[in-house]
């Protein structure tokens, strides 16, 4: 383990707005050493296929994602958001190279299987689901791999797959070659004691304290699965995990996961 990686992940929260995107990036073209991003868009495709007379649907933080939905997010997250992201990171310097699951191979996923609920094209993240090598000859040189929520089967399937679980999972595929942190990026400060209070940041969090604060609905919506993706990050040996405010990374205000 040599150099150390930076991942960074961005949701529909701060991905809405051009000129709110554009400060994070600014920010993270300061940011030292090898970095890759990771972006969802959420809130966008709920918009998007709001627009275009579909009714999204949810369930337990995950779309259910039938073949016109999978259609508009892919165009959506590996199109419009993907390279937009890009640009904007090219504006500021950054030599950034857009990918969905499938360009390259990077993510390969497999469809989840129907249940008592049928998720449709969801891809879940087997253990070797990541292609490290290719991520690790492309941060060789030079370039910031910037991937959206779109992966792929193998067989000529794309697949939507969550993004907070596709950057714990590329973290925890990067582990043997990088010393790895992981920042989760969004629009509030950290993990919030009060989540109406951003100056209720917890600085410091283990995963008893978690799940103490989970059960008493201090930590609930959506910051329940990112804090799955995050502890299981954390378990599985990269290094720093990090929740913080998209516009404020290089500052020190944030919340940080300990090894209980
Ligand atoms: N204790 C808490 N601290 C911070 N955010 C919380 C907390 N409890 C619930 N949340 C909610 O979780 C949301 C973050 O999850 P989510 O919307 O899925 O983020 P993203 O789209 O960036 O992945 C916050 O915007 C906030 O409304
Ligand atoms: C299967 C599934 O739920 N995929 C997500 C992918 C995007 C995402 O994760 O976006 P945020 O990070 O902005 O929430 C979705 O379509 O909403």
């Amino acid at each position: 383990m040599s150099t150390d990686l930076k991942i960074f992940k961005i949701g529909g929260g701060i991905l809405d707005e051009v000129s709110q995107l554009h400060r994070f990036l600014a920010e993270l073209a300061r940011v030292p050493g090898p970095k890759i991003l990771v972006h969802g868009g959420g809130k966008g495709a709920s918009q998007m296929l709001h627009d275009l007379g579909i009714t999204p649907q949810m369930v337990q933080g995950r779309r259910i994602t039938d073949a016109a939905t999978l259609d508009i997010v892919t165009m959506f997250y590996a199109g419009k958001t993907n390279k937009q992201v890009v640009a904007l990171l090219q504006a500021e310097g950054v030599n950034a190279l857009g990918l969905s699951g499938a360009d390259g191979n990077v993510i390969r996923a497999v469809k989840r299987p129907v249940t008592d609920i049928d998720y449709g094209f969801v891809g879940d993240l087997p253990a070797d689901a990541v292609q490290a090598g290719l991520l690790h000859q492309l941060l060789q040189s030079g370039l910031l791999p910037v991937l959206c929520a779109i992966t792929h089967d193998g067989q000529g399937q794309l697949l939507n797959t969550n993004a907070d679980t596709i950057a714990s999972t590329v973290a925890r595929a990067l582990t043997p070659h990088y010393a790895v942190e992981l920042h989760f990026c969004f629009e509030k400060n950290g993990v919030l004691a009060d989540v109406n209070d951003d100056d209720s940041v917890i600085p410091q969090l283990t995963a008893a304290q978690y799940q103490q604060l989970r059960s008493e609905g201090v930590i609930a919506a959506g910051m329940v699965p990112k804090l799955d993706n995050a502890f299981a990050a954390l378990e599985a040996g990269v290094t720093r995990v990090v929740i913080e405010h998209a516009q404020r990374i290089n500052e020190p205000v944030k919340t940080i996961l300990c090894r209980s």
